[in-house]
Parts: structure tokens; C-alpha cells; sequence
């Protein structure tokens, strides 16, 4: 019996991590949830699941829920709560699947206590890598990939040594705006951006994959789980998302993993690994799919793919004030507060107005955050 925590448990991957647990009872076990607000759910989740514990970040909300479930588990709240969660001592694995950068700190109170990671939150690597990946080595503790691209990568590169890895290769659906005008996207409401072509996602990634964001935000993800130089990582376009990324090997081999555009493989597996399982994912049947495209991106409409490689090449504190901004930019976009473009030519502007460090402990990045928060509240006055 494996015993997992999910943060986000309400979520697009919290929810479908739980009907994993659900279909295998015997397997998995549910200690601990997070949530931001939706109590409703929560409850629900806990009449079935029995957790020992949850969270609810807003401190009202988890008020309400404590008195609507009567002291029969302990309901805790904000940051603390989070970490509550994650570092329970029940705990096998912890499956991230929080929206943000308030996914770093639970991530590194469950690596201290030497407790693995599912990560969907890429923004945890993005914001915070560095720190993240210390705390594992000197922990000895796992980060097993959830996001379909770096899940795909982990699956292929099994049993293959860092010096057989040429190349990472990421593919990108290319979002809803691929066959748009720039003079189209500049104008698009967040409703437009939010339909995503392949995938059905959270409000924020949804944002993401529309400004291609999302593919720079798994470019730094990619770099600090496998360890390689951003030079060596590609972004393809291939609009079915059936290819979920690929590793181009020493002797031009280019190994693949395939399947339908379903985030119940990537979890599963991420759950079960070293082990596979048989799970309700449909197979690829390649009759319907008979036809995978592949396009060079376009970094002129598509210009925050180019601001995180950038950020990356930096390095330091770049990816994480590239990563904070765009949280805060992309919450603009979908209250309709700034245009598309927006999104980029802020995060051009404060990466301009930031002199990137080597940081070497969580409260310089936080502090960072704050400087970054005020600064485009300012800006956007
Ligand atoms: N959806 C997908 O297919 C994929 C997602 N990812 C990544 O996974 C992460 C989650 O994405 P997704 O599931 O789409 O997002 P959703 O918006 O669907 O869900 C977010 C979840 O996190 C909870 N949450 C948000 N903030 C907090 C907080 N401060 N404390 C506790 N809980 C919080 C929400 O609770 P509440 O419901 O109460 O608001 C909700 O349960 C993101 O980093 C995303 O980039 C990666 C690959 C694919
Ligand atoms: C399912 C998943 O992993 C998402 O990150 C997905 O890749 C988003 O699609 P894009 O390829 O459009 O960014
Ligand atoms: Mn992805």
C-alpha cells in the first residue's frame, strides 16, 4: 500500500489522481488534501477518502469546513497547512498539483522529511530548482515527473546513462492561437485562450499553453529534472499531442512516448513507478490518429518561449521573478485587466529591471516575489 497527499485535490490533477485511488483501493491510500477554497468538494473527497488530515488555504473557508465535519479530522490552513500536508509522517509520496509558486514551500518540507514528490507544479522547478534539487540529493528523495511531457522523458531515458542523451526533445500543441493572426491574438479575450485544443486544464496552464509560456515554463522544468544544459532542449510543435516528447540519443537515435491526450498515464505512472499498472487510459489507436504533424514555433507571436529560455540562460533569480510575473500577468489576462501581449511585454520589462542573483535559501525568493508583486502593481497602476 502506497500512502499518498495530493495538494490541489480539487483540481484538474488532484481529481484525477484521486480516480486512480479510487480504481485501486488496494493500492493507494489518501493521507492528506489540500485545497484553496472549494470546501463543497473537499467534503466530499473526505466522506470517501477518509484522509487524516486536510488543508484549506483560506482561513475562513477551512473554519467553516471544521465546523461542518465536526472535529472528526483536523482541518488546518495557509502556508502552514500546506506544509502540515505535505510532510505527514504517513506519507509515501506527495503529488503536487498546487497552481503557482505556493507549491515550493510544501515541496521542500516533504523532501526534508524524506518524503518522494509526484510534481505536476512545474512552478515549484521553475521558481525555486536550485533549492529543490539540494534538498533531494542531500535527502535522498525522488521527484517523479506528473507534467505528460517530462513523465514522457523520464519513460524513455529509463535505463539509459546521461551521456547517451544528445538532445531533449519537448513537443507543444502550439495552444488555441497556432493558426491565428498576431493582430487576432493581440485582440483575443481570456474565453478564446482558454480553449485549449487538446487538453482540458486549470484556468492558469490553459493561459500558458495559449502564450506558449507553458512550453518555457517545462524548458526550465526539463532542465533542473534531468540535469541538462537548456541549449541542449528543443521545442517542436506537433499539434495532435500524441507524441508527449521525445530524447534524441548519442548515435541519432530519437526515442518516443506515445499515447492519447489523457493525464491519467503520466499520474499513474508517477504513482505506481518503478512499476506499470493497468489502469481506464484508452489506447492510442493510430487509425484515428493517422497523421502527427510537426512545426518550428513562432517566436515573434509567440514571444514568452523566448523570454524563458532567456531567463534560464541567465539563470539565478530570472526564472523565478520570469515565473512570479507571469502568475500575476496571467490573473491580469483572465480578469480581462490587460491584453495578450501584455503578459509579454511586462515580463520582458521587469526581467530588464531585475540584476539576477545566486540565491541560496527560499526567503531571498520570496522576498523577490514581493519586490516583483509590488513592482508590476506599480507598472499597471
Ligand atoms: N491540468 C493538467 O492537465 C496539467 C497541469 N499541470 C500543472 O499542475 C498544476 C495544477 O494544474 P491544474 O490541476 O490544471 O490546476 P487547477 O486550477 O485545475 O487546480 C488547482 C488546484 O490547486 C488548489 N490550490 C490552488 N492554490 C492553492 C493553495 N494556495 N493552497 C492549496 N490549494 C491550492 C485548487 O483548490 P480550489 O479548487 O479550492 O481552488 C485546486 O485544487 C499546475 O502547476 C499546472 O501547471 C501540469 C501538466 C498538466
Ligand atoms: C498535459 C500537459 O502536460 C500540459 O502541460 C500540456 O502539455 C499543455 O499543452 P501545450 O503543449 O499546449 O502546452
Ligand atoms: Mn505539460
Amino acid at each position: 500500500m502506497k500512502n499518498i497527499s495530493i495538494l490541489g485535490s480539487t483540481g484538474s490533477i488532484g481529481k484525477q489522481t484521486l480516480e486512480i485511488a479510487r480504481e485501486h483501493p488496494e493500492k493507494y491510500k489518501i493521507v492528506g488534501l489540500a485545497v484553496m477554497n472549494n470546501i463543497d468538494e473537499l467534503e466530499l473527497q473526505i466522506e470517501e477518502f477518509q484522509p487524516k488530515l486536510v488543508t484549506v488555504f483560506d482561513e475562513a473557508k477551512a473554519k467553516i469546513l471544521a465546523s461542518r465535519i465536526a472535529s472528526k479530522i483536523k482541518v488546518y490552513y495557509g502556508v502552514e497547512g500546506l506544509i502540515e500536508v505535505a510532510s505527514h509522517q504517513d506519507n509515501h509520496m506527495v503529488i503536487n498539483s498546487v497552481v503557482g509558486s505556493i507549491g515550493v514551500l510544501p515541496t521542500i518540507a516533504a523532501i526534508k522529511n524524506k518524503i518522494d514528490i509526484g510534481l505536476a507544479n512545474k512552478e515549484t522547478l521553475v521558481a525555486a530548482g536550485k533549492l529543490v534539487l539540494e534538498e533531494c540529493k542531500k535527502n535522498n528523495v525522488s521527484i517523479i515527473p506528473v507534467d505528460s511531457e517530462h513523465s514522457a522523458i523520464f519513460q524513455c531515458i529509463q535505463g539509459e546513462t546521461d551521456e547517451n542523451i544528445a538532445k531533449i526533445i519537448l513537443t507543444a500543441s502550439g495552444g488555441p492561437f497556432r493558426n491565428w493572426s498576431y493582430q487576432d491574438i493581440e485582440n483575443a479575450a481570456a474565453k478564446e485562450a482558454l480553449k485549449h485544443p487538446n487538453w482540458s486544464m486549470g484556468k492558469k496552464i490553459s493561459i500558458d499553453s495559449a502564450t506558449l509560456m507553458n512550453k518555457g515554463l517545462e524548458v526550465i522544468e526539463a532542465r533542473w529534472l534531468f540535469g541538462i544544459d537548456v541549449e541542449k532542449i528543443e521545442v517542436v510543435i506537433h499539434p495532435q499531442s500524441v507524441i508527449h516528447s521525445m530524447v534524441e540519443t548519442i548515435d541519432a537515435s530519437i526515442i518516443g512516448q506515445l499515447g492519447v491526450p489523457d493525464m491519467k498515464l503520466p499520474i499513474q505512472y508517477a504513482l505506481s513507478y518503478p512499476k506499470r499498472i493497468k489502469g481506464k487510459v484508452k489506447k492510442l489507436d493510430f487509425k484515428r490518429y493517422n497523421t502527427l504533424t510537426f512545426e518550428e514555433p513562432d517566436f515573434v507571436r509567440f514571444p514568452c518561449l523566448e523570454l524563458a529560455y532567456a531567463a534560464m540562460k541567465i539563470g539565478g533569480t530570472m526564472p523565478c521573478v520570469l515565473n512570479t510575473a507571469n502568475e500575476v500577468l496571467v490573473d491580469y489576462y483572465l480578469k480581462d485587466k490587460i491584453k495578450f501581449y501584455d503578459i509579454a511585454k511586462y515580463i520582458e520589462k521587469i526581467m530588464g529591471a531585475h540584476n539576477a542573483f545566486h540565491y541560496n535559501n527560499v526567503e531571498e525568493l520570496l522576498a523577490l516575489e514581493e519586490w516583483v508583486k509590488s513592482w508590476l502593481l506599480d507598472e499597471l497602476r
